[in-house]
């Protein structure tokens, strides 16, 4: 064990996307940083490894779709900071019963708020969108400046930029000492800094009992001709906001990353510990996903060929925290990202930077405070 008598402005804990984003707009401050990841990077055991993830603008809520707007232009800027290309436009298909609650906000909040978008008739829905069957009742539309982000190189890009701040894998977090100068301790050391941030992911259940950490089995699909939902021939990703045969979203990307594979998944999974998850071999949302295909997609094999698994970290109202400790306001904690946080990536980085520097925060984060699951906060601290 080394104790370090450097002390530094801020400790991150955590190198998924939000951690690895807070810690380089801390840095680019020239805040002295250190980020700390249990485990030894890159690595697959939490929610942001993985190829791809969607962006898009298209959200029930303004205040996502509003955040959305500067979302986009930090990550062109990390993109020519960088040089590597991170984004793909493709567009977002969202369908769903044309009366349903879910799928009239979407395109309201859409519509009100200027986004660019196709309104898809029933009569022309084939001839944009080949291969893809419109179930009675659903109408369509597309979110046109929706894409794909390239997910583990953007995590690469953004925890490699060289702005000065220090990465330590391998190390897990044992304890947090709270006070002026909060102490960390890990499996290999003992930091100390004026603040920190807490974006340990599904991990932060132990400090927020009202989240919960489901299992997604991230499955990709073969195409029964190849090329049939190809990137190439401007197959978008898409959104089922409420399809007959499950309750929650489905969604997919366009076959990009596995040659005739597309990844088509349920926004739902079943209940698990972070460190037990291969032990959940629950597969009741594949049967979903298998009747769902079999029904919508008449171009895939009804059998996934390839499984992952992710995990998403779950609030009651499915909106993120995005707070400072109730009681420490030096720790400030960044969870429960519910499975779609990935595209706010940037933003949430300067949110809790923000935060961890005592300024006032770019958006009003009313809607993401830790205290509307105060009953149910854990006192691990
Ligand atoms: C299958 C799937 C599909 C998704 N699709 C989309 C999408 O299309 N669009 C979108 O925007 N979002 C999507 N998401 C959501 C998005 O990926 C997550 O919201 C995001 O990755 C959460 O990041 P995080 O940094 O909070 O968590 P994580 O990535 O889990 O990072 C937390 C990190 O903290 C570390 N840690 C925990 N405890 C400790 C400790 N004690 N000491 C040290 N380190 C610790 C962990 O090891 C981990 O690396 C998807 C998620 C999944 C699983
Ligand atoms: O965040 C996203 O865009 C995806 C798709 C919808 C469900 C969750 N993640």
């Amino acid at each position: 064990w080394s104790a370090e008598k450097v002390g530094y402005d801020c400790i991150v804990i955590g190198a998924g996307v939000q951690g690895s984003f807070t810690a380089y707009q801390l840095a680019k401050k020239k805040k002295a940083t250190l980020l700390l990841e249990q485990f030894l990077l890159p690595h697959t055991r939490g929610s942001s490894h993985g190829q791809t993830r969607i962006i898009r603008k298209a959200y029930e809520e303004d205040f996502y779709t509003h955040m959305m707007e500067e979302c986009y232009q930090l990550w062109a800027q990390l993109e020519r900071e960088a040089g590597v290309k991170l984004y793909r436009q493709t567009g977002l298909l969202v369908m769903g019963p044309e009366n349903s609650q879910d799928y009239q906000m979407m395109k309201n909040t859409l519509q009100r708020n200027q986004v660019p978008t196709v309104i898809l008739k029933r009569d022309e829905f084939s001839s944009h969108i080949p291969n893809v069957i419109l179930s009675d009742g659903d109408a369509a539309f597309v979110d046109t400046t929706a894409g794909v982000l390239y997910a583990d190189r953007a995590l690469r890009t953004v925890q490699f930029q060289k702005l000065g701040g220090v990465i330590k894998d391998g190390q897990k977090v044992t304890d947090i000492k709270p006070g002026p100068v909060v102490t960390v301790s890990t499996s290999g050391g003992v930091y100390r800094a004026k603040s920190v941030v807490i974006t340990a992911g599904p991990w932060a259940n132990r400090l927020l009992s009202a989240h919960s950490v489901v299992r997604i089995n991230v499955c990709y699909w073969k195409e029964k001709q190849p090329g049939l939902y190809n990137v190439k021939r401007r197959f978008p990703c898409f959104l089922h906001t409420g399809s007959k045969e499950a309750r929650d979203h489905i969604y997919g990307l366009p076959s990009n990353e596995y040659p005739g594979l597309i990844k088509i998944c349920y926004h739902n999974g079943s209940e698990t510990d972070p460190d037990k998850r291969d032990r959940q071999t629950d597969r009741s949302d594949i049967d979903i996903l298998r009747r769902y295909i079999t029904h919508c997609f008449p171009g895939l094999e009804p059998e996934p060929a390839v499984v992952e698994s992710c995990l998403y970290t779950l609030t009651p109202d499915r909106h993120f925290v995005l707070d400072c400790h109730p009681t420490h306001s030096n720790i400030v904690i960044g969870a429960g990202f519910s499975g779609h946080g990935f595209k706010f990536g940037p933003l949430i980085g300067k949110l809790l930077c923000e935060l961890s520097q005592g300024e006032v925060p770019s958006y009003d984060l009313s809607p993401f405070r830790i205290r509307r699951f105060q009953a149910k906060m854990k006192s691990a601290l």
